[in-house]
């Protein structure tokens, strides 16, 4: 029988070993605090990530990453993107030698600008054939009421992508598998920036035509840097792209748009940090995606002034007149 073990017992790392034990994969659970995996233990339940949600008895957890790990044929990891490296590196020892290993996490690193995928294949010494990576639009405030939804189940190796989409298919969750990693991971990362943007417009009081704008603007700066890297076109149309992009930008359910939409209604950065309790990735991972950019000349303006914004003290109304004074251009400049 396949098992899987997920690292990280936050919002999306439990819905998703919920989805994968629904889905008839024992699955257990890593979290580096003690009352947490006592209580999603005993009591079925993570009361500080997902309060009242029932969790199946397939799900177990421990603090022990040897134990979680045994007879593990994947190794999910759910954990914020910039702290992956150094969890991973004490972890990887204990890693089955055939396991696969799966990246829900959508971010870029700092100071590398490397993919998840890239920090795994580093750090846990595995080929990139044993890497996968699920992305799509997955808010998990609705996953957990077990609304429909679909995602991208990513791996260069098809057989690979084909088992995990087994484990974690369900009536309600619909899996789809893609080998374009490249293309599904920049979609996830990138779209958290762009929603960030979204929710700047939409706290200063701007209407639907600027946010379909920078949506579709958005979508533009993704493709460049996706071509830029050469993922395939095609996946930006997908749900790891336009799906989860759309699903961000307009949700209230995003901590990415809700990050946003704080700072627009004028709140400082520290009001807006004390404001969010869980992870808001684009936070940190904007300035990596814009030096991403930058190492392969691609224009990304809309995530420049996010940059400026999040980091440099740029206000909200300097980044709206910033990108509406740009040269003239056609649409498809630059695509
Ligand atoms: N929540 C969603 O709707 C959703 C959906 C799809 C993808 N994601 C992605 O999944 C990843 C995880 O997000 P999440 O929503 O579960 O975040 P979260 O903030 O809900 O949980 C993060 C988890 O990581 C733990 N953690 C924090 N710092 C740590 C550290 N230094 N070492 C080890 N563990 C640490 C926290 O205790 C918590 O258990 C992110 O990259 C996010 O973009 C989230
Ligand atoms: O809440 P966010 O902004 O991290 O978005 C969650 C998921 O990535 C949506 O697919």
């Amino acid at each position: 029988m396949t098992k899987a073990v997920v690292f990280g017992t936050g919002s999306w790392g439990t819905t998703f070993a919920m989805i994968l034990a629904e889905a008839g994969t024992p699955t257990t659970l890593w979290g580096r605090r003690a009352e947490v995996v006592e209580a999603i233990d005993r009591r079925r339940e993570n009361p500080e990530y997902l309060p009242g949600v029932r969790l199946p008895s397939s799900v177990r957890a421990t603090t022990d990453p040897a134990e979680a790990m045994e007879g593990a044929d994947f190794v999910v990891l759910a954990v914020p993107s910039q702290t992956l490296r150094g969890n991973l590196a004490a972890w990887s020892p204990h890693i089955p030698s055939q396991a696969v290993l799966v990246s829900l996490m959508k971010g870029i690193e700092r100071r590398t600008s490397k993919r998840m995928s890239e920090v795994i294949c580093e750090v846990a010494g595995v080929p990139a054939e044993r890497v996968a990576v699920v992305s799509g639009p997955n808010l998990v405030g609705e996953l957990i009421r077990r609304e429909p939804a679909a995602t991208v189940v990513a791996s260069l190796d098809d057989e690979v992508a084909a088992r995990l989409q087994e484990a974690c298919h369900l009536p309600w969750f619909r899996a789809y598998t893609n080998t374009d990693v490249v293309g599904v991971e920049l979609g996830g990362a990138v779209k958290n920036v762009i929603a960030l943007a979204v929710g700047v417009a939409a706290g200063m009081g701007l209407g639907d035509n600027i946010r379909a704008t920078l949506m579709t603007r958005g979508l533009a700066e993704i493709a460049r840097l996706g071509a830029a890297l050469g993922a395939d076109p095609h996946t930006f149309a997908g749900l790891a792209g336009m799906g989860d992009l759309v699903a961000t930008c307009t949700s209230p359910l995003s901590r990415n748009r809700t990050f946003g939409e704080n700072l627009g209604r004028g709140m400082t950065m520290e009001e807006t940090i004390a404001a969010t309790r869980q992870t808001a990735e684009g936070v940190k991972s904007c300035e990596s995606v814009l030096d991403l950019a930058r190492k392969h000349d691609v224009e990304m303006p809309i995530t420049e002034v996010v940059v400026g914004v999040v980091h440099d003290g740029m206000t909200p109304s300097e980044a709206a007149m910033l990108l509406m004074s740009r040269t003239p251009k056609p649409e498809r400049y630059g695509m």
